[in-house]
């Protein structure tokens, strides 16, 4: 019996939509609360730097209507741990995202980064917060990882998004694949607890679910707010989790 794997909803494109208008509609403080009504084991929002959807501000008032577990991720500058280790969410994923990136493309390269990354982890460990490390699907950047203090990865799956959705069965990329699946192996091995996100969605979860199954969340954010103009919010998410049990 595989375990179940939480499904964390990231909620940047519900900001991104309320954004456009300058209003307050759709309310994001009302969509978090819904979600974790809806069945969501989390939420996670990704603030950037040019606010271009979830704000500081939002995550500040996020925090206590977040009973479930609340995941900031972001590339650590001083704003961003300050940020982080005032709010005090459950857990934080670092991303080495430069600032106008228009979506996150690459994990860490924990081998170059490595102490730098000590040192970040160490600032939010000591507020208490849980720290995974957004990671490509590169076995050899495991154990740096581990070395630089982290307790979860974060695997990068916009690769293995895009080889899905090349393919008809699966992604069929085998060398790719095989690649996550040790660098899961690895990380499970050094005693890294797993997460995984980027552009999952209703079609690929379940072939990612399967292979790795040890995954302890996922995030879930574009395809899911996606799936959910045509479902409605409470099926989708409640589809993705039938995914992931
Ligand atoms: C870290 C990551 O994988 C991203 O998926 C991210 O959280 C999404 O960010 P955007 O919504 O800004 O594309
Ligand atoms: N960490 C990945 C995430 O939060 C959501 O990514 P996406 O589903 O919006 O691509």
């Amino acid at each position: 019996m595989n375990p179940t794997t939480k499904l964390s909803v990231n909620i940047n494109k519900v900001a991104l939509i309320r954004n456009s208008r300058g209003e307050n509609l759709p309310d994001i403080i009302q969509v978090a609360k819904d979600c974790q009504r809806f069945g969501a084991d989390g939420i996670t929002v990704h603030p950037r730097p040019d606010e271009r959807h979830i704000r500081i501000r939002d995550v500040y008032e996020l925090r206590p209507v977040v009973h479930t577990e609340f995941n900031i991720e972001g590339y650590p500058t001083t704003a961003f741990i300050d940020l982080v280790t005032e709010v005090k969410p459950e857990q934080c994923t670092l991303v080495p995202d430069p600032p106008g990136v228009l979506t996150s493309n690459t994990g860490w390269d924990t081998v170059k980064y490595q102490s730098f990354l000590r040192e970040v982890i160490q600032e939010i460990h000591a507020a208490g917060i849980r720290v995974s490390i957004f990671l490509n699907p590169e076995p050899d950047k495991v154990e740096a990882a581990r070395k630089a203090g982290a307790d979860r990865i974060e695997l990068f799956t916009g690769p293995y998004a895009k080889a899905y959705a090349a393919a008809a069965n699966g992604p069929q990329n085998f060398e790719l694949f095989n690649a996550y699946k040790e660098t899961a192996r690895r990380a499970l091995q050094v005693g890294l607890e797993l997460n995984a996100g980027h552009d999952l969605n209703l079609q690929n979860l379940k072939f990612f679910k399967l292979h790795i199954p040890e995954l302890k969340e996922v995030s879930i954010g574009h395809a899911l707010i996606c799936d959910a103009l045509y479902y409605g919010l409470e099926n989708t998410i409640q589809m993705y989790k039938r995914l992931l049990s």
